[in-house]
């Protein structure tokens, strides 16, 4: 992908705190206009704090944040209308019908339309795109869960944003309503004229959606990379089994080809099933954040936090 020289998103040494517990210490990165970031991490790690300080929703404790141009707190109507957002939380509109509510909600970005982009998008058009043509004229209180949340991204996108924020937007989505989403996103960050940050606890959701993936651990993004970069500078250990005289084996190494090569020399046509797991994005993801957690050494984010591009 040719990158944007555009930045839609920076964010540095951004820290808060709440009390006394500092969730995000020291959180920098910066996002070319069109990028697609996945923002990965524990439970706990700060993601959603992370994501409501670029939303503007909350306050920072420290460090610098820009969104397209402006600082969140100070960005005004004209700005709001240019942001996106997928919250984790549903907001209840129970009585209103889908149809209804879409249409409503974006009658308000009408007049932020530009010479680019047209606003809102087509109601059902955008109904037809989100996989909830069926329940057009369903009252919101009659959808399932997977429904509902296939509605939040609706009301997420439907001011056609140049910057989208989604929290777990995946949660509790059946395969076929997974899929739809990640063609939606993939179709959105198709144009190059919409910047996705997404937060998600699925690494092949990541792996498949994003351009790059942080991963965030004990308050700094302690990884930041393409899903190749990070599995490069991360060399995980591959998992090579065989059986041996009947017996089963496993063994997990980083220099399996040389490995599975002494295995033959030394036992020929013995060896049965040989079956080599390379390194997945998973290895590479636990492997960071335990890292982290055993080390707390800031080294470990210093090293990777501007990928190679
Ligand atoms: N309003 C708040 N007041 C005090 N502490 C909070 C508040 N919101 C979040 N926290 C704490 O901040 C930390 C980070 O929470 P956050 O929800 O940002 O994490 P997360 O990475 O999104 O987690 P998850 O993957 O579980 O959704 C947690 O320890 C949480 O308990």
């Amino acid at each position: 992908m040719k990158l944007s020289d555009e930045i839609a998103l920076e964010v540095d040494g951004l820290r808060m705190r709440y009390g006394t517990n500092d969730v995000l210490k020291d959180v920098t990165f910066r996002a070319h206009r069109g990028e697609v970031l996945a923002l990965l991490g524990p439970n706990g790690a700060g993601k959603t704090t992370t994501i409501e300080i670029l939303e503007g929703f909350r306050g920072r404790s420290g460090g610098r944040v820009e969104v397209l141009g402006a600082d969140p707190p100070h960005g005004d109507e004209s700005w709001r209308a240019r942001i996106g957002i997928v919250l984790q939380s549903w907001r209840d509109h129970g009585k209103w019908r889908v149809r209804e509510l879409l249409a409503h909600l974006g009658s308000y970005y009408a007049a932020y339309s530009t010479d680019k982009i047209t606003r809102p998008w087509d109601t059902a058009d955008l109904i037809e795109h989100v996989g909830l043509t069926d329940q057009g004229d369903k009252q919101v209180r009659m959808l399932s869960g997977g429904q509902r949340r296939r509605l939040d991204v609706a009301i997420g996108v439907v001011g056609r944003p140049e910057m989208l924020f989604l929290d777990e937007p995946t949660a509790g989505f059946d395969p076929e309503a997974r899929r739809a989403f990640h063609d939606l996103i993939l179709g959105l960050a198709a144009s190059g004229e919409t910047t996705i940050m997404l937060t998600t606890h699925d690494l092949a959701e990541a792996e498949k959606l994003a351009d790059r993936i942080m991963i965030l651990n004990e308050g700094r993004i302690v990884a930041d990379g393409t899903p190749g970069e990070l599995a490069e500078q991360f060399v995980g250990e591959d998992e090579v089994r065989w059986t041996l005289d009947g017996q089963r084996y496993v063994r997990s190494t980083r220099a399996s080809t040389r490995f599975v090569h002494e295995l033959f020399k030394t036992h020929g046509d013995a060896i049965n099933d040989l079956v080599v797991r390379p390194s997945s994005l998973e290895d590479t993801y636990l492997s960071l954040v335990r890292k982290a957690e055993s080390t707390h050494d800031p080294a470990i984010g210093a090293g990777v936090k501007e990928p190679a591009r």
